[in-house]
Order: C-alpha cells, then structure tokens, then sequence
C-alpha cells in the first residue's frame, strides 16, 4: 500500500487548479439560480469499460441533457461527469452471499473485482494504480473529445445515437437539434462569427465520490500559482451518505482542499449536523464551494426537504442544491434485480422543485447514475421497461443506471421545470 501511495504522489495531477476554480466559478452561479448542474455518470466505473466507445457514448448523452436543458430550459448548464475515476463504492454489506459462497462485496475497481469469486473480491491496493492510468486515458479522450470538435453545437444532430433516434425521445431530439443548427446557420450567414470556443468547444468537468482517502491524499497537490492545496483527481469531489460524519476522517480531509466540494444527504440528516458540516467545509460561506446532493427518496422528499431549505435559508447559507433521484428509489424487483422506477425518478425530481418553489430557493442542479449504452436497468420510460426485461442488457457492477433514451426523457421533464 505504502508503495502504491508514494507512486501515486509523484504522478502528474490529472487536472489543474485552475480548472478546478473555473468550476468553482460556475458553481457560484448556479447558487443564485444562473447556472444549472448537471452531474451523472456510472455508478461504478469498469476498468474493461474504458474503451473509447463506452466513453464517447457517456459524453454525448451528457451533452444531449446539457443542450435539452440549456435550449429548451433557458438556463445555462455546467455538465460534470462522474467519470475518470468514479471506482471506489461504499457498501451497505461487508459481505454479499452468492450461492453457496459468502464473499467480500465489490468496492469499485480500485478496491477489488465484480466477479463473484473469492479471488477476485480480496482488495489489492495496485487497482488503485491502475484507476490513476484509466482515469488519466479517459480524461485525455475527454478532452479531445471536448475540444477537438467532437462537442461542437454544430454537431448536435450527431449526437443522437442510433438506437434512440427512432424513439419519440429521439425524435423530439432531432427536433431541437435542427431549431439550434438553423439558428447557428442564420448567425453564420449574417456574418457572425461561430468559430468561438462557445460554439466549438464543450467545458467538461469530472467528478467522483472521494472515499479513498489514501488514494485522495497522492493526488492532493499545492497549486504553484496561488498556494492554495487542491485534490488533483478529479474537479470536484463529493463525500458520500455513509462517510459525512462531521467529526469523520472524510469530512477533515476534504476540508482541507479547495475543491468545490459536494455533500449527499440522505432522509436520516439531524440539522445540527449539518450545520457544523458546513461549518467545517464552508467556513468563508463561499459561493461554489458547497453543493448538497439530496437523495431522499421518493417517499420522503416532501417531508424532508422543506425543512433543510428554509433553515439553510435563514442562515444565509451559500449552497448549491442539487437532486439525485436515484439513491432514495432503489429496490430489488422480484427478478431479483436491483433497479429503480422510471416514474419515481421523475417524481422525485418534480417534488424537488417543487419544495423548491414552495420555500424561494433556488433548485440548482441534478445528479444520475446513467449511461449512453441501451442497458435494461431501470424500469419505466417511454419504451416501458418491465421487470422480465431487465435481464436483457443488465450491466451495471452496482446500482441501475438510466439508459440513454430514459436519460434524454428525464432531461425534456427538467427543462419543462426549469422554463416555469
Ligand atoms: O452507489 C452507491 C452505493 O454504493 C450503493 O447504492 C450501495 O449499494 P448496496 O446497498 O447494494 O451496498
Ligand atoms: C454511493 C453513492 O451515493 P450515496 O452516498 O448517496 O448513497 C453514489 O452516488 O454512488
Ligand atoms: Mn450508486
């Protein structure tokens, strides 16, 4: 381990402070409601799934959402990827029985190995060497992708993947994709210039929860510019429902960075804990430093939320809220599935805003676990996936992820809500 670490601590960071402040910067807005977060990825990335094609598929279902919200929403979207080292996993179950065998649960890849043999399950502190190099690689594509022409507006036709250009959601892509090509064509031709990073370049930032904190820890640098102390794996790092105790080892970690930083805050939070956390986190109450990942659950949302808004808003607290829809609504399907409901998603997000609208704050992003990928993991959306589908092209190594055609439906559902 001790070895692994040192490697790792003298290794290139994998993203720049002054990357990490950019997003920062936006974050800010999108305290006050002028920017909107849109944050989603795997719930565990693979390592046999950093492929290019895995990769490019994730960004444009990512851009498609960025673009449905940002046209047809009015709000301009800051998209962040749980991507590029997304594979560590905390586990309710230390243990996990299949079969006849009881065998240590999958942590992500940096930790150990999905299969189900005992082999494969023992941690080995080198996978965490190699998310450095799978992180680094998909970064690198990311980033031509992003800024080589590939996200460029004037390919936001192309974007659409083929198995959801023939669905309703498809169509009502190309739709919007062929009003913005003919407003840019119009620009074009009464002399404005397109050739602008705005139109031919994408900003991309990565994210993952930071749960290894030895791994975290080698990546940490001092920025030679400012002085300032950033975590340089990746631009904004989240601390997860199981690991935010304030007085925790992940909490004085991330404190000591200047990353923004996200909290999840799930249905059982106690208010005065939440208090010292930002406290600890966001001392100065800057704005960006601070985004809270509510992820209550469909059946708690309504009862949970209003409370924290309203405190958090006597206080004057800067913070940007964000919703996950996914990891309140998970549950077994008698398949034996772990999934989520399309429906309660949806559901989720409405009341979000709702609350949002009931108490004058400011709903200021989302957060999914989805895929570009024609996967039967959630159940619902317009093709109605059911239960005896799931089998199908069930792939995830954790948590059900909304395929590309569900992620395009929930992103026409925001923007409708972001337009009110
Ligand atoms: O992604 C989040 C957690 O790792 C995941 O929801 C935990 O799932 P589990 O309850 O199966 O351990
Ligand atoms: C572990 C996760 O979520 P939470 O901490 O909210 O359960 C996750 O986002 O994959
Ligand atoms: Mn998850």
């Amino acid at each position: 381990m001790d070895k692994v670490l040192a490697e790792l601590s003298i290794l290139p960071p994998l993203v720049f402070a002054g990357e990490i402040r950019s997003l920062k910067a936006l974050l800010a807005k999108a305290v006050n409601g002028d920017a909107f977060l849109l944050q989603g990825g795997d719930c565990a990335e693979d390592f046999s799934q950093v492929t290019a094609p895995k990769i490019r598929e994730t960004l444009k279902v990512l851009l498609q959402m960025a673009v449905t919200l940002t046209y047809a929403g009015g709000v301009p979207v800051i998209k962040v990827g749980r991507i590029a080292g997304q594979f560590a996993k905390p586990r309710s179950s230390d243990t996990e029985q299949v079969g006849e065998l009881v065998l240590p649960s999958y942590r992500g890849d940096m930790v150990n190995s999905p299969e189900p043999t005992m082999d494969a399950r023992l941690a080995n502190p080198k996978r965490m060497l190699k998310g450095y190099n799978m992180s680094a690689a998909t970064l690198n594509l990311l980033r031509a992708f992003t800024r080589g022409g590939f996200a460029a507006l004037h390919r936001v036709q192309a974007w659409n993947q083929e198995f959801v250009a023939q669905s309703p959601m498809g169509r009502s892509y190309e739709r919007m994709a062929k009003q913005i090509d003919q407003a840019i064509r119009f620009m074009e031709t009464i002399g404005i210039s397109m050739d602008t990073p705005q139109i031919t370049q994408a900003q991309f930032f990565t994210s993952h929860e930071a749960l290894l904190l030895g791994y975290e820890e080698a990546l940490t640098r001092v920025d030679s510019t400012t002085g300032g102390w950033y975590d340089c794996s990746a631009h904004l790092l989240w601390i997860g429902e199981r690991t935010r105790q304030v007085d925790g080892a992940h909490v004085e970690f991330l404190r000591g960075v200047l990353n923004p930083i996200g909290v999840k805050i799930g249905p059982g939070y106690e208010i005065d804990d939440i208090k010292r956390l930002i406290d600890k986190l966001s001392p100065d109450n800057e704005p960006g430093r601070l985004t809270f990942i509510t992820r209550f659950g469909l059946k708690n949302i309504e009862q949970r939320l209003p409370p924290l808004l309203r405190e958090m808003k006597r206080e004057g607290r800067n913070i940007v809220w964000s919703c996950d829809p996914m990891h309140g609504n998970t549950y077994t399907s008698s398949s034996g599935h772990k999934t989520r409901k399309f429906n309660d998603i949806l559901s989720e997000i409405t009341s979000f805003f709702e609350a949002h609208w009931a108490e004058g704050t400011i709903p200021g992003g989302v957060h999914f676990e989805l895929t570009g990928d024609n996967v039967t993991e959630c159940i619902g959306g317009a093709r109605d996936i059911v239960d005896g589908d799931l089998d199908r092209n069930y792939l995830t190594t954790c948590d059900p992820r909304l395929n590309a055609e569900q992620s395009l439906e929930v992103a026409f559902q925001i923007a409708e809500m972001i337009r009110k």
